[in-house]
């Protein structure tokens, strides 16, 4: 490459494999297993696999028989592997890296691969490397791929001295290459390495660390440790059934609030979850409970792109000649594009002060392109016409306005991964919105929702994935919806590293941590989590500390069903 070369992030190498999918007549893509070929998923699914190949320092040269062997060792073990679309990845890769080429790019993978191949088979270079460098240090070992691997050691290769600092019980990366082997295989490897086992636990309590221990104990090739803490044996781990995924995180939020009615500060509380699909509901619970709360890695529901264009909809068919529309007619009269410019909407805004008339009305009445006024008087008649609609539901009447005005078909026409998240945002809105009777009410919700939690500094109960949650602690850790079919989850195909998230969740937890879990989420049912039987009887209790002695119904029942649980043992 030349020197001054751009970087491409991730954004940018979906969007050049999108282009050159794109590019390739439909005849020759290979049959989809999931989706339609060129969709975002499909397109996802490729750029994984070329990183994959990054990750394991193969190049487009050597694609090929890498991309043979791994289907003929897949094949001869009996193991499903889809070839067609294995092997059309491998013609991808070699183009993609001629458009990074062209472009004198590199992308992340190229980041490591080029220098890692180049010591491997250069040796001056690898010398040149080497011997700057008097020791290396790695932090999260445990989570490192082949490629980061082999770059570490051949970087500390003169010195001898490399020091890498980890937790195979914290392995949560396999789905992105990461190899837990590298760690728990280390004396092996570097015979005569020193292992420094750090045993104290400083951050949690006994209890805690117990329930912890007792869940990791059935990874089978976990390096043994005996973690022990002289933090006291705090509280026993809280755990509690409901029926439905809305009484859960209902509970959760009362919860919250009482904790922080008797002194525990917002940031000191988190929920933590398996999948951020989850956070929408325990988001509505803790704005019904006014907890001021952050999703941490993500935009507030209320406040993504799509949410806010729907209810500037709604808002405008509500009321279109009232003053509060005049805000929403300037965010969606355009969206769609309708060919309405600055100059336009300048046009339309002087009509409505000369004549005192909204924005709606003003802009049936200036002389606009003939195409762009024919959009907009259409448009105009449709937010009319919503309130004669009679007796539908706001979430129907949000479904209409959505569908008549062009605005989903302009996100289907748009198959971004950002497209495909704000549908799947607009299907949550469609069905939260039937939880209102009054669009005003729902307004004041989402309004509410916008401004009230995020305002006042950082104190705020954080709502965070297990995955980002690695490496922080919280007093108190809510983990809910731990049923069997979210965590682990029917299809998993890791159980072990699924343990090792459960093991990350409770450590979060410095002096307190509540599972919960419902028999009924998103239409499913589900049994409570294996995870939870492996937690020792005596490190949990089936209900909230603070009333131990009088379970509410929902421990009662739980109580029942984890006595005849534990009877069988874990
Ligand atoms: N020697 C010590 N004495 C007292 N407290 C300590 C000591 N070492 C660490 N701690 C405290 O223990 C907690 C955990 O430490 P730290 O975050 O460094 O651990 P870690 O190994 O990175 O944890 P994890 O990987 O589980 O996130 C922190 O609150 C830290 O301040």
């Amino acid at each position: 490459m030349r020197s001054g070369f751009d970087i491409r992030d991730a954004d940018d190498s979906l969007a050049i494999i999108r282009r050159l999918i794109r590019a390739v007549p439909k005849a020759q893509l290979p049959d989809p297993q999931e989706g339609a070929p060129g969709d975002a998923r499909q397109i996802r699914k490729m750029a994984e696999r070329i990183s994959r190949l990054k990750e394991n320092l193969v190049t487009p040269e050597t694609a090929a028989a890498h991309v043979e062997a791994m289907i003929h060792t897949r094949q001869s073990a009996n193991r499903f592997v889809d070839h067609d679309s294995w092997r059309f990845v491998i013609g991808l890769y070699a183009r993609y890296q001629a458009v990074l080429r062209d472009q004198n790019a590199a992308d992340f993978g190229d980041l490591l691969m080029w220098p890692t191949l180049a010591m491997l088979h250069d040796p001056s270079y690898h010398r040149r490397w080497t011997g700057r460098f008097t020791a290396v240090m790695a932090d999260e070992f445990q989570d490192v791929n082949h490629a980061q691997h082999l770059w570490l050691a051949l970087l500390s290769k003169k010195s001898g001295e490399l020091f890498c600092v980890g937790d195979d019980s914290q392995s949560i990366y396999s789905w992105r290459g990461a190899k837990v082997g590298f760690l728990r295989n280390f004396s092996t490897e570097f015979p005569g390495a020193k292992i420094f086992k750090l045993e104290e636990n400083f951050r949690s309590t006994s209890h805690i660390l117990d329930a912890a221990n007792a869940v990791i104990s059935y990874d089978p090739s976990r390096i043994e440790k005996s973690l022990f803490t002289r933090r006291g044996e705090g509280m026993p781990i809280e755990v509690l059934g409901f029926s439905y995924a809305t009484e859960e995180a209902a509970a959760i939020a009362r919860e919250i609030g009482r904790h922080a009615a008797a002194g525990t500060a917002w940031h000191d509380m988190a929920v933590i979850y398996r999948q951020n699909r989850l956070s929408w509901v325990l988001e509505e619970a803790l704005l019904h409970a006014h907890v001021p709360h952050e999703i941490v890695g993500d935009v507030g529901f209320y406040q993504r792109m799509a949410v806010k264009d729907a209810l500037a909809l709604l808002t405008l068919s509500a009321c279109p000649d009232e003053p509060q529309s005049e805000e929403a007619f300037r965010r969606v009269a355009n969206r769609p594009v309708r060919g309405l410019g600055a100059k336009g909407l300048g046009m339309i805004e002087a009509k409505a002060r000369d004549s005192g008339l909204s924005l709606c009305a003003a802009a049936t009445r200036v002389r606009l392109p003939l195409k762009c006024g024919r959009a907009l008087d259409s448009f105009v008649q449709i937010v009319r016409r919503t309130a004669s609609r009679g007796s539908e539901t706001i979430g129907q009447r949000v479904s209409w306005l959505l569908e008549e005005t062009g605005y989903l078909d302009m996100l289907r026409a748009d198959d971004t991964d950002d497209a495909v998240s704000q549908r799947e945002n607009l299907a949550e809105l469609v069905a939260l919105a039937d939880g209102f009777q009054r669009v005003e009410h729902l307004m004041e919700h989402a309004a509410l929702a916008s401004v009230a939690p995020g305002e006042k500094g950082k104190d705020r109960v954080q709502l965070i994935t297990m995955h980002r949650a690695k490496g922080l602690e919280f007093r108190h850790v809510f983990l809910p919806a731990w049923e069997e079919a979210v965590f682990p989850g029917g299809m998993v195909r890791n159980l072990d590293e699924e343990r090792r998230l459960a093991y990350v969740a409770l450590t979060r937890a410095m002096e307190q941590a509540t599972i919960t879990f419902c028999d009924y989420r998103q239409g499913g049912s589900s049994a409570p989590s294996r995870f939870i039987d492996d937690i020792p009887l005596q490190n949990r209790i089936t209900g909230w500390n603070h009333v131990r002695h009088e379970p509410c119904q929902t421990s009662l029942r739980w109580m029942q069903a984890g006595r005849a649980l534990d009877a069988q043992g874990p």
